[in-house]
């Protein structure tokens, strides 16, 4: 279960370049999600990132809380992170090791496995994950797609009890999409998902608009996704 309790995220800013202001990034925010199936949509800049972050740390609250499972992000971060994979828009973003099976291995690492199973482990995944024959080729030789295929199995490999994508499939073709989409839903893991694709959002539980750093909308899927409809088409239902 994610618990934000009223959280806000500020930070400073300079409009003119000498002198800085604080400004509110998010919130305050509380809600209690306890659905599967997650999705936030929103406008660019509303603040979806900011609340994905905060699920695992990346972003910390400047006020109020977040737990994932009873613990506090602010203070038991590398337990947290150890609880939530986080997959990131651009995949340059986590990918660090030469070759797709080095990356694997690398995040099955903590899992403490002998070196020949930890290798068969991420051989697997990447099969799963339609990059068998590249699993030794330089991860600059990949496409955008397979770089996000890789960052999406590297977190996977791990089995995190909850995860957060933002937006996992921008540069996947639709055959990926939908195979991302179905891996996604097929998953026993709580998933928070931020995206911009609005048939992904309405098949979740439980839908977030974001709009200038507040949750506008917290509900039916369905509704939400016609909310930011009307949002978009400058119509605000609220
Ligand atoms: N560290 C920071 N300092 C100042 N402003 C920031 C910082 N991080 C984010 N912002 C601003 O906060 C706002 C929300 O950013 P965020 O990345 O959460 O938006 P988003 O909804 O995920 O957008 P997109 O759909 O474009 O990815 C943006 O206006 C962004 O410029």
């Amino acid at each position: 279960m994610i618990e934000l309790d009223a959280v806000t995220v500020t930070a400073y800013a300079s409009h003119d370049g000498r002198s800085e202001d604080v400004v509110t990034l998010l919130g305050p925010v509380t809600c209690r999600l306890t659905e599967r199936r997650i999705a936030v949509v929103g406008a660019n800049g509303s603040g979806k990132s900011t609340l994905a972050r905060l699920v695992n740390g990346l972003a910390l609250p400047s006020s109020g809380s977040v737990r994932v499972d009873g613990l506090d992000t602010s203070r038991d971060g590398p337990a947290v992170r150890q609880r939530v994979g986080f997959v990131f828009t651009d995949p340059e973003a986590q990918l660090v090791m030469p070759t797709p099976l080095e990356d694997v291995a690398l995040s099955l690492r903590r899992l403490r496995l002998p070196a020949a199973e930890r290798d068969a482990r991420a051989r697997a995944v990447l099969e799963r994950f339609g990059l068998g024959e590249r699993a030794e080729v330089p991860v600059h030789a990949l496409s955008g797609g397979q770089k996000q295929l890789l960052a999406l199995a590297g977190v996977l490999a791990t089995e995190p009890a909850v995860l957060v994508c933002d937006e996992p499939t921008t540069l996947l073709d639709l055959r990926w999409r939908r195979a991302v989409d179905e891996l996604l839903a097929g998953l026993d893991q709580q998933v928070l998902l931020v995206t911009h694709d609005l048939d992904a959002a309405e098949r979740a539980e439980r839908v977030l608009v974001v709009d200038g750093g507040a949750v506008v909308f917290d509900g039916d899927p369905h509704e939400g996704v016609a909310a930011y409809r009307a949002l978009m088409s400058g119509r605000r239902p609220w």
